[in-house]
């Protein structure tokens, strides 16, 4: 029996409530309903976004922001779930897949501080706002008299604690601030070369059931191939490295022509051993040809002294 269902009369996007996962939802609500859709959202709470003073890495992870919206769309409450990538673990549990990565907003770091211009004219032992692993190590890197604090929280809230004078700077991605308008908050964009991006930074992904063929058709005139293709290799770096918040990584793809050139970093998570940075370069032309590519990233940044997280 074909119990193919139908396209649901309206398309409900489920959505955390912050601000840029707002936005997201409405952007991507605003494409389909040009394309004749109807569509709504569900906003919801995650355990994630209730998590404001622990670090993320010792509480669960990237996972938490994804789980909840994923049982609305298990339970039939909702339909589509959109998601920065960086947040999406690189493998999505049973049953649900990727339909649609969409084009990629500036995939950049961004400077933000109210007295200085950039990294370069912070003084020494200066206080910078950051709770990512991949950030901190970076940051080190460049700049190892510079003093890393924690700092969560959605854009708005970071940067009401940077205001408040916690910090003589913070680092945030480029993609966010621009999306909820506050571009004119950036000193300055890291050079990719020195702050290279996490895997995905910048795109958005949308999930639904792997049942739901119907959607995943009516969302494919949303995808981007490039993107697609660069964030399929980032990600397989991310896999292969057994990548989580709770480790310094990075993976970054540029295109040129057909060749796929990709970079990665990796820090130590106790800090020990000196930052890892390979790059490779492939002509990649299908899903494949990018996975082969982060794989074989990933296994140069092992040979280079890397180490991959322990499988469970
Ligand atoms: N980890 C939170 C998060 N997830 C996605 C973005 C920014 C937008 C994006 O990368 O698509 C941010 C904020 C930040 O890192 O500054």
């Amino acid at each position: 029996m074909n119990t193919k269902p139908l396209i649901p009369h309206s398309i409900v996007i489920a959505t955390r409530e912050s601000q840029l996962a707002l936005w997201q939802a409405e952007h991507v609500q605003a494409l389909l309903r040009a394309r004749g859709h109807e569509v709504e959202l569900l906003g919801m709470t995650t355990k994630g976004d209730q998590i404001l003073d622990r670090t993320l890495s010792k509480v669960g992870g990237k996972g938490l922001f994804v789980k909840e919206l994923e049982v609305a769309l298990e339970e039939g409450r909702a339909h589509i779930a959109v998601h920065s990538l960086k947040d999406v673990p690189m493998e999505l549990p049973e049953g649900f897949v990727l339909a649609c990565v969409m084009e990629r907003e500036d995939p950049r770091d961004a400077f933000v501080s109210n007295r200085y211009a950039a990294l370069a004219e912070l003084p020494q032992g200066a206080v910078v706002g950051t709770s990512s692993l991949r950030r901190q190590a970076l940051l080190q890197a460049l700049r190892p008299d510079l003093r890393i604090e924690p700092l969560r929280g959605n854009v708005n809230t970071r940067l009401r604690k940077l205001d408040e004078g916690h910090y003589d700077a913070i680092v945030l991605a480029a993609a966010g601030l621009m999306r909820l308008g506050l571009a004119d908050r950036i000193r300055a964009r890291f050079e990719p070369t020195g702050m290279l991006p996490a895997a995905g930074q910048g795109a958005l992904g949308i999930e639904v059931r792997a049942d739901r063929q119907d959607l995943i058709d009516a969302l494919a005139p949303l995808a981007h191939q490039t993107t697609w293709l660069t964030v399929t290799a980032e990600r397989a770096v991310s896999r292969c490295m057994g990548g989580s918040c709770s480790m310094p990584l990075a993976a970054h793809g540029t295109f040129d022509g057909q060749q796929l050139r990709l970079d990665a970093a990796w820090g130590d998570p106790e800090g020990r051993l000196p930052l890892v940075q390979v790059h490779a370069d492939a002509t990649v032309t299908d899903f494949a040809s990018a996975d082969a590519l982060g794989q074989h990233v990933a296994a140069l940044l092992q040979a280079a002294g890397a180490q991959p997280a322990p499988k469970l």
